[in-house]
């Protein structure tokens, strides 16, 4: 099948990337919001990007959902079947359907008035439509229709059980609790069939306990389904509990690539959130280790 004008030819690697980011920068007037950035994600795997506010997380994922144009640089997202998509070229729209990467939002994006599982058959709608041949005969029970519309049900059912919501599925969206509607939008994206699944801030306003059903979601997403994931995040117990590799940006740049153990551990990714200079960073480390330590003393004296 010929490539088309979004598509390169495939590379062999040992890795397995499913995105790759090089050298990307995007400047708003005089402010470069993005700077030189590189990194990878893996397929399979879940990839946190992280960083104090304004490090620029939001603007690296409009980029790469084609939300923003960047100024410079390459973002390559490679299906598991081979072919190959550069982002950066591509509408966003396309980035949905061709490339099949699915995005969440900060603030919930939920038909409220519709019910949870009338959420899920409106994300199918392009699939329904094309088996109905964009008629009214289709619409009124023509056989592809028909069988198109039995499998989005049973899509639809099946992310419903995974998120815990099937209980609801008659209620209005707007109904349900808060972490149950963030649930929900990732069920949505879910029933699309996406590649590759990123998710923006998806436990931001969540309890403990809603986290930790985020965190079941994600985990079972990630093992059952393949698709990769690519989440922005501040709540440190969902990154560090959940994700295989974080980026860790400030100002624009990347200061640290790694596991969660070895990011929290990154004295330059504890001085971003401390707000320090690099050079005083040595001094804050001790000033931290004399403290736990002081407080683990305490704690043993009790
Ligand atoms: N559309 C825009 N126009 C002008 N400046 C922007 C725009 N979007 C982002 N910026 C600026 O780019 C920088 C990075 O912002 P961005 O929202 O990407 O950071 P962030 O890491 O996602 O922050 P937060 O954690 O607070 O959401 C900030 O200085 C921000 O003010």
């Amino acid at each position: 099948m010929a490539l088309g004008a979004n598509t390169v030819a495939t590379n062999t690697m040992t890795n397995d990337p499913i995105l790759k980011v090089e050298h990307l920068s995007m400047r708003f007037g005089g402010l470069m919001a993005i700077n030189d950035l590189s990194f990878e994600a893996q397929r399979g795997e879940i990839t946190a990007l992280i960083g104090p506010n304004g490090a620029g997380k939001t603007t690296v994922f409009n980029c790469v959902t084609g939300f923003y144009k960047p100024t410079m640089g390459m973002i390559t997202m490679r299906q598991k079947a081979g072919k190959e998509f550069l982002l950066e070229r591509m509408a966003d729209f396309e980035i949905t359907r061709d490339a099949k990467v699915a995005r969440t939002f900060q603030n919930i994006r939920l038909f409220s008035g519709l019910t949870v599982l009338e959420n899920l058959l409106v994300a199918q709608h392009n699939m329904l439509m094309k088996a109905s041949g964009y008629t009214i005969l289709g619409l009124l029970g023509l056989p592809a229709y028909k069988h198109a519309s039995a499998e989005s049900i049973e899509i639809a059912k099946h992310w419903l059980e995974k998120a815990h919501l099937i209980e609801r599925a008659d209620d209005p969206a707007g109904d349900l609790p808060y972490g149950a509607q963030r649930r929900l939008e990732i069920a949505r994206a879910m029933c699309t069939g996406p590649e590759f699944l990123c998710l923006d801030e998806p436990a931001a306003g969540l309890n403990p306990r809603e986290s930790l059903a985020l965190n079941e979601l994600l985990r079972s997403i990630r093992k059952d389904s393949g698709t990769s994931i690519l989440l922005i995040e501040h709540d440190m117990s969902v990154v560090m509990e959940i994700s295989d590799h974080v980026v860790v940006l400030e100002y624009g740049q990347k200061i640290s690539d790694g596991t969660p153990d070895h990011v929290k551990n990154d004295p330059k990714v504890i001085a971003a959130y401390l707000g320090v200079e690099d050079d005083e960073v040595e001094e804050v480390i001790e000033e931290i280790e004399v403290i736990a330590e002081s407080e683990g003393t305490e704690g043993g004296s009790h």
